[in-house]
């Protein structure tokens, strides 16, 4: 989900372990040979180089910036319910809990797909297909951290919270992710694991998972990610079709149905926006604000629609980063000040 700086390096330098030999330079996700390093024979230095770079890997496999959005809706979702009586010492425990599970189902997709990102510029970097971390190590750390994020969450938070952060890990991780290579509904069933923690914040906050509201939260993210992924699907469209993957645009390359479907979700956004600000002071002034938000969105779509090109997804791929923040600061604006 993260744009990968593209490095050059050789995509069959694939490994099944990690190479204690080489001496990574984590920042670029690059690595080269100890045997071409200045220090070599400093043991010492070499091993807690390796070390380091070693642990930079597990870290970048949790797809820091995803875990960051994710830990930003999850929190914003919390607010909007508890409003003024939000709890600072939950909103901790929620955050810390979160970004270890988000975190292990990004490390799990990254290990089921370590061949196909292997084939992608956008990800042959990765630290698996870049040899910088073993599957095997990929694997006891995603495991172990998924198991510590949804016992910390159950008894630190609520057990109806860890409930949905492990419904979402399935989908993400036992669903969406091997979806990918087989039906362009893989975007729908990515979109409600990308929507979910909206109703971890919710449920965080003492929400029932029953509330309409919390289901509100959850559609407006689910909507957002159809203009935000078809733009993407469609600048990365030759990457995705090389790795196997059957994104909209891959199986249907006129770029109309990605266009309809980014129309669609952007144009049924405000009309959420509206119903959940709907119950607060000021509610035509926030209604007007959520239309607001949503219409440079709903321009680049229609944009992107008549014409899908690499120009106009990438302004749809722009509007959705600018509409996400927009729309939840008028959810929470009209919540605090309506
Ligand atoms: C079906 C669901 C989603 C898919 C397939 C998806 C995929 C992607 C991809 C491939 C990129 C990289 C674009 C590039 O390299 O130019 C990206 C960027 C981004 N996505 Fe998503 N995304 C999804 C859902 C989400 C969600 C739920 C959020 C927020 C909570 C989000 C926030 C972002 C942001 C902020 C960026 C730009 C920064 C970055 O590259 O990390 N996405 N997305
Ligand atoms: C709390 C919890 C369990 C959260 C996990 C949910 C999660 C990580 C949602 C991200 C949304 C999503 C479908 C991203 C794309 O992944 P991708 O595999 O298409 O991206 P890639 O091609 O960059 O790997």
């Amino acid at each position: 989900m993260s744009g990968d700086l593209v490095v050059l390096d050789r995509p069959e330098r694939l490994s099944t372990v990690v190479r204690p030999t080489r001496v990574p330079i984590a920042s670029e996700g690059n690595s080269i040979d100890a045997a071409d390093s200045p220090h070599r024979g400093r043991h010492g230095a070499t091993a807690a180089a390796s070390l380091k770079a070693s642990i930079r890997g597990l870290y970048d496999l949790t797809k820091p910036r995803i875990v960051m959005m994710i830990l930003i809706t999850t929190g914003m979702s919390a607010m909007f319910l508890a409003g003024t009586d939000l709890s600072m010492w939950m909103m901790m425990h929620l955050m810390i809990g979160t970004a270890a599970v988000a975190g292990s189902a990004s490390v799990m997709n990254q290990f089921i797909e370590r061949e196909a990102d292997a084939k992608m510029m956008r990800t042959m970097k990765r630290p698996l297909p870049s040899g910088l971390v073993s599957p095997g190590a990929a694997l006891i750390f995603g495991i172990t951290i998924g198991l510590l994020g949804t016992a910390y969450l159950a008894i630190n938070v609520s057990q109806s919270t860890a409930f949905v952060g492990v419904a979402t890990w399935v989908g993400y991780v036992m669903l969406y992710t091997p979806l990918k290579q087989k039906t362009a509904w893989n975007t729908t069933v990515g979109a409600i694991a990308g929507a979910l923690p909206m109703m971890m914040g919710f449920a965080a906050a003492g929400g029932s998972l029953t509330d309409p509201r919390g289901w509100l939260l959850v559609a407006v993210l689910f909507l957002w990610q159809y203009p935000h992924f078809m733009a993407i699907a469609w600048m990365y469209r030759g990457q995705y079709a090389d790795a196997g993957f059957k994104m909209t645009p891959v199986v249907e390359p006129t770029g109309k149905s990605a266009g309809w479907q980014a129309i669609a979700g952007a144009l049924a956004l405000p009309a959420v926006l509206i119903t959940l600000v709907l119950p607060y002071n000021y509610a035509p002034l926030f209604a007007v604000l959520a239309v607001a938000a949503s219409f440079g969105m709903i321009r680049s779509s229609f944009r992107f629609c008549g014409s899908p090109n690499d120009v106009t997804a990438r302004q749809l791929l722009m509007s959705s980063l600018v509409q996400l923040p927009a729309s939840l600061a008028v959810l929470i604006a009209a919540r605090l000040l309506g």
